[in-house]
């Protein structure tokens, strides 16, 4: 069986704070079953980028388009509505739920579930979000701790419960911002290992923002690199890793430090 590929496409994007530029002309674009990799010094603009395309900000020039229709000027609600989640470089997550609660609390609920419910006595989608909640959990290591309070976590933990919540909401596109930043290294793999399943089994598009390389080098298939607020490479994740000014300007910088 053949699924139709959606595409979330950025049309020269500009962003600009009380007159100061953030970037200019970005484009791009994150197809189903695929991942995006950006990355970027600090200050580039990632999060930025982010935030204009979940409509937390209105940019000053350009698009983003759902497929052929303009997702740019909806809510930020409506934009989730329509198949858009993203994670957020720091925690938000309920500090007071237990890991298993939080990621619960962010799916969707099943329509007929009231009917369902009064006929037969009992939340059938309840089992069934549960099970896929603990799922989550567990490839990301933290089946053991479904049980504890978020707040009681450490912070690499919670971290990894919020990117739970992104995921568990089900939509197709995912906009992760630097979900391996402040995560045990030895949990990393969990994470490249879930972000390359849930493109190629569930056939998610992924727009991965991280500083760590090896993390976009392995699983990025395309890959854009901000800087100075332009697109200083863009293409293949190989050729862009190996793309001489990227080295200069900004791998190099990461690898000298
Ligand atoms: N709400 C805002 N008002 C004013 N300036 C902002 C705002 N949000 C971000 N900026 C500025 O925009 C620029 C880009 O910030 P942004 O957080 O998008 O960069 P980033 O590439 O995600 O950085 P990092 O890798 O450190 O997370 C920075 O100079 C930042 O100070």
């Amino acid at each position: 069986m053949t699924s139709r590929t959606s595409s979330l496409t950025a049309t020269n994007l500009s962003m600009r704070f009380g007159g100061v530029d953030v970037f200019s002309d970005i484009s791009f674009a994150v197809r189903t079953g695929h991942v995006t990799g950006c990355i970027g010094p600090n200050g580039a603009g990632k999060s930025t980028l982010v935030n204009v395309i979940c409509g937390v900000y209105c940019p000053v020039g350009g698009q983003v388009f759902l497929d052929e229709r303009l997702l740019t000027g909806a809510s930020t609600v409506e934009i989730v509505r329509r198949g858009v989640s993203r994670s957020f470089q720091d925690v938000r997550i309920f500090p007071t739920l237990t890991a298993l609660e939080n990621v619960q609390a962010a799916m969707p609920t099943r329509h007929g579930e009231e009917v369902y419910s009064f006929l037969f006595g009992y939340q059938a989608s309840e089992r069934t979000n549960r099970a896929v909640a603990m799922g989550l959990l567990d490839e990301l290591s933290l089946a053991d701790v479904a049980g504890r309070t978020a707040q009681d976590l450490p912070f690499g933990q919670q971290k990894l419960i919020a990117l739970a919540r992104t995921i568990a909401t089900g939509a197709q596109f995912l906009l992760l911002d630097e979900p391996a930043a402040g995560v045990e290294l030895d949990l990393i793999p969990r994470i490249t290992a879930l972000v390359q399943r849930l493109a190629q089994q569930e056939q998610r598009g992924i727009l991965l923002i991280e500083h760590n390389v090896d993390v976009i080098r392995a699983v990025a298939e395309d890959a854009f690199v901000l800087q100075g607020g332009r697109v200083i490479a863009h293409g293949g994740c190989q050729q862009v890793l190996n793309d001489e000014r990227v080295i200069k300007e900004y791998l190099g910088r990461i690898y000298d430090a």
